[in-house]
């Protein structure tokens, strides 16, 4: 499981600065919830092979009408609540404001593992600045800038000492035989309903068993001879008992749950169309490289207009998971749920699947023969012989020279050829050009 660390403090400290530095800025993930008027933001980072999640609680307005940082409280309070370790930022040039106060106060008694951050530090001499950043009570004051990089390695090294993690994230032994599977989805597309479906009501009470908040927790079951293994999205557990939710849907763990799993069934909401959401979640699937399927909730409580503007939306909005099967189903009235079973199995095959270097070599030239790649410039590239790169998701690895100038469109259309000869629907593929170095190696090219 990656490791959480979240940012509060109040605005313009450099939260999202510092967010920004941790996650390398790739696509944040945003929390849309109903209700909140503001966001918070979800990346990945990455240092050493240690991987984590960073929530930043960024960007909110006092609330005039009250005069009271309301917002902001349940922002810290959720971002908290979902954090492994807290990251409170204060601002080394500003100084101590009450609100800090309130935060520290809080953070107090919550009692959560936290790293006092004085931020904007560049240039500071820290024993004499920072002194009174220790009345917050919260320990060891770190000087870090996050603008311009300084500390910032340092602040994520202590955050996995407090949680004693190992330099070199183990290797974990999967059971091949057994598919993992996270049902993933936003708030009320009917996750529970299609769970409490499948395994019946005893099962999912195994759900409400507190478990320690850095495992997974996840129910194994079979089907027709399939060993699955359910993985937890915290929207599973019943209220209140585990997650000391503020709210039921959790970002983090439905990004967790992607990580474990080995297939992604995302359920999307017939009545709702894709939203943003939806295609966040459907991004860090496929971002992490996750079999998928597609299954579009509550069909049975739209009508015939409907169910076309939610095909087109799927078609414009989730154009990237083309290669998922899709299945049009009603989890309450038991609908079109055999066929979703089948498609998972399939999606887990394709992503395990093993490709030999004589087929794969074979296919490519063939796929060459019946269409060879544009010239670009003066090269032509020559496509040699492909090797299997890795699997879940397959990775096939194509050698030759000049590879650089092969179009994305050749790509697509070697990638459907090897789709088809290898049935690969449900998996993504990817495709690495790998041009030779050896400088005698294109003598025979044309
Ligand atoms: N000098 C200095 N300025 C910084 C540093 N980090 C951030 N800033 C500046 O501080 C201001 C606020 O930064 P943000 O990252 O937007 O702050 P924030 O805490 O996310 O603010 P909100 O979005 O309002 O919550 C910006 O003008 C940044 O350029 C730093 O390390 N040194
Ligand atoms: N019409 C219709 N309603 C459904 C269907 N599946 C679920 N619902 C309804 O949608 C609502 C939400 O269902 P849940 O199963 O609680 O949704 P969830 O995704 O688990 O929601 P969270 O627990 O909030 O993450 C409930 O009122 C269900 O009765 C369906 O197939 N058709």
């Amino acid at each position: 499981m990656k490791p959480v660390l979240a940012l509060v403090g109040r605005p313009n400290v450099g939260k999202s600065t510092l967010f920004n530095r941790l996650t390398k800025s790739r696509d944040a993930i945003v929390a849309d919830f109903a209700g909140l008027t503001r966001d918070r933001h979800y990346g990945n980072g990455k240092q050493g092979r240690q991987e984590f999640i960073v929530i930043d609680t960024g960007g909110f307005e006092p609330d005039a009408s009250t005069g009271i940082y309301k917002e902001m409280a349940k922002q810290t309070q959720q971002a908290v609540a979902e954090a492994d370790v807290v990251i409170f930022v204060v601002d080394a040039r500003g100084g101590l404001s009450a609100q800090d106060h309130d935060i520290a106060k809080y953070l107090r008694k919550i009692g959560k593992p936290t790293l006092l951050v004085a931020n904007k530090a560049e240039g500071m001499l820290e024993g004499i600045q920072l002194t009174e950043f220790y009345e917050l009570g919260l320990g060891e004051v770190i000087a870090i800038s996050a603008a311009h990089g300084q500390g910032t390695r340092g602040l994520v090294e202590l955050a996995f000492e407090l949680l004693n993690l190992p330099d070199e994230p183990e290797e974990t032994e999967e059971d091949p035989a057994v598919i993992k599977l996270a049902v993933a989805g936003r708030p009320n597309v009917g996750k529970s309903t299609l769970i409490n479906t499948w395994l019946g009501e005893e099962r999912l009470v195994a759900f409400d068993m507190p478990g320690t908040t850095r495992d997974a927790i996840s129910v194994p079951f079979e089907k027709q001879g399939q060993k699955f293994e359910l993985i937890d999205t915290a929207g599973l557990r019943r209220k209140g008992k585990v997650f000391e939710a503020i709210e039921k849907f959790s970002v983090v763990k439905t990004l967790q749950a992607i990580e474990s799993a080995n297939v992604v069934l995302l359920l999307l909401d017939a009545e709702q169309g894709v939203t943003d959401q939806d295609a966040h979640i459907a991004g860090y699937a496929l971002e992490s490289g996750r079999a998928m399927v597609l299954a579009v909730n509550k069909w049975d409580a739209v009508d015939e207009y409907q169910r076309q503007l939610v095909q087109r939306s799927i078609e414009t909005r989730l154009p990237f998971l083309s290669f998922a099967n899709m299945h049009f189903i009603s989890a309450k009235k038991r609908q079109g749920l055999g066929p979703v079973w089948g498609s998972i199995v399939q999606a887990h095959k394709a992503a395990m699947c093993k490709m030999s270097t004589p087929i794969l070599t074979r296919l490519l030239l063939e796929a060459v023969q019946f269409q060879s790649p544009q010239r670009g410039g003066m090269f032509r590239p020559k496509l040699r012989y492909a090797h299997q790169g890795g699997m879940n998701p397959p990775v096939i690895v194509v050698h030759g020279n000049s590879l650089e100038h092969v179009t994305d469109s050749y790509k697509r259309f070697l990638e459907a050829r090897f789709r088809k000869a290898f049935d690969l629907s449900g998996t993504p593929l990817r495709i690495e050009m790998k041009t030779s170095t050896n400088p005698y190696a294109d003598k025979d090219s044309s």
